[in-house]
């Protein structure tokens, strides 16, 4: 049977006087790698915020592991990185090593030290991010996709089954966001963690999800990736408010 994480059943929200999301519907479950797209201001970050329980919907419901998300507990189940987090710069006082530690502060306590496990488990989580190396080197001394890596292993510490990205790319160059990707490829396909990924990358990473969710206050289209690449290219053109073209779709003529 399969296990859903997320389900967004109906979500409105609204900032003062603006709609920015209208009965959103979306389930995730395990295993599953989404990549959630959508133009600027389309309201992907206020629905990320609300399925980790930092905000409120005026209207709908958000489950996690079938849980109200704002009373959810085991929040070792689910890793997030946000969108900024690769912005230290070159003085910041921490080791690679402390900073994917500190991922384990919830469970190990604020004050209290961390054990030989704790620091297994973190080299651990470096290895899979292929940051093992840098263990020892100041974090404000790394590019920001290494940093990017370096949260990404933070947030895997814990063994979640289900990682959140915000746009984890932001400021990566083009060479590394396609190695980048393909780490987040082998964390689903290897190690069978679920993917949520806000993107504006519409194609290549539209390939590698599983599935993709358009949205535009609305959902526009949710459901299988080879469905999505089956839509054309004026399709995601007309939700998406202006011209868009994909280069590696089944259907490329707008
Ligand atoms: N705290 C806030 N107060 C008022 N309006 C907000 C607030 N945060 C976001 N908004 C507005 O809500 C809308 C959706 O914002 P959101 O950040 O969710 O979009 P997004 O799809 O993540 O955008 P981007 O791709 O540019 O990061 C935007 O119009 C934004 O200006």
């Amino acid at each position: 049977m399969t296990n859903t994480i997320i389900e967004c059943s109906n979500i409105s929200f609204t900032y003062e006087q603006s709609t920015v999301l209208d009965s959103i519907s979306l389930k995730v479950n395990e295993g599953e790698f989404w990549a959630l797209i959508g133009p600027n201001g389309s309201g992907k970050s206020t629905l990320i915020k609300i399925i980790l329980g930092l905000l409120q919907p005026d209207q709908g419901r958000v489950t996690l592991y079938g849980e109200d998300a704002a009373s959810f507990r085991q929040r070792e189940k689910i890793g997030y990185v946000s969108q900024k987090s690769n912005s230290f710069n070159a003085g910041f006082p921490a080791t690679v090593l402390e900073v994917v530690k500190s991922g384990l502060t919830r469970k190990v306590g604020l004050f209290k030290n961390f054990t030989k496990a704790d620091e297994k488990q973190a080299l651990e989580a470096l290895k899979i991010v292929k940051m093992d190396a840098y263990a020892a080197s100041n974090i404000g001394e790394l590019s920001g996709g290494q940093q990017q890596r370096v949260f990404i292993a933070r947030a895997l510490v814990g063994n979640p089954e289900l990682l959140i990205m915000d746009e984890p790319t932001v400021g990566i160059d083009q060479k590394n966001v396609a190695s980048f990707y393909s780490m987040l490829n082998d964390l689903n396909r290897e190690h069978g963690i679920a993917i949520l990924l806000v993107t504006h990358e519409i194609d290549l990473v539209t390939e590698l999800a599983s599935h993709v969710a358009c949205l535009n206050r609305t959902i526009h289209f949710h459901g299988p990736q080879a469905a999505y690449q089956q839509m054309d290219n004026r399709e995601i053109s007309n939700w998406y408010g202006h011209p868009v073209r994909r280069v590696h779709s089944s259907k490329k003529e707008a």
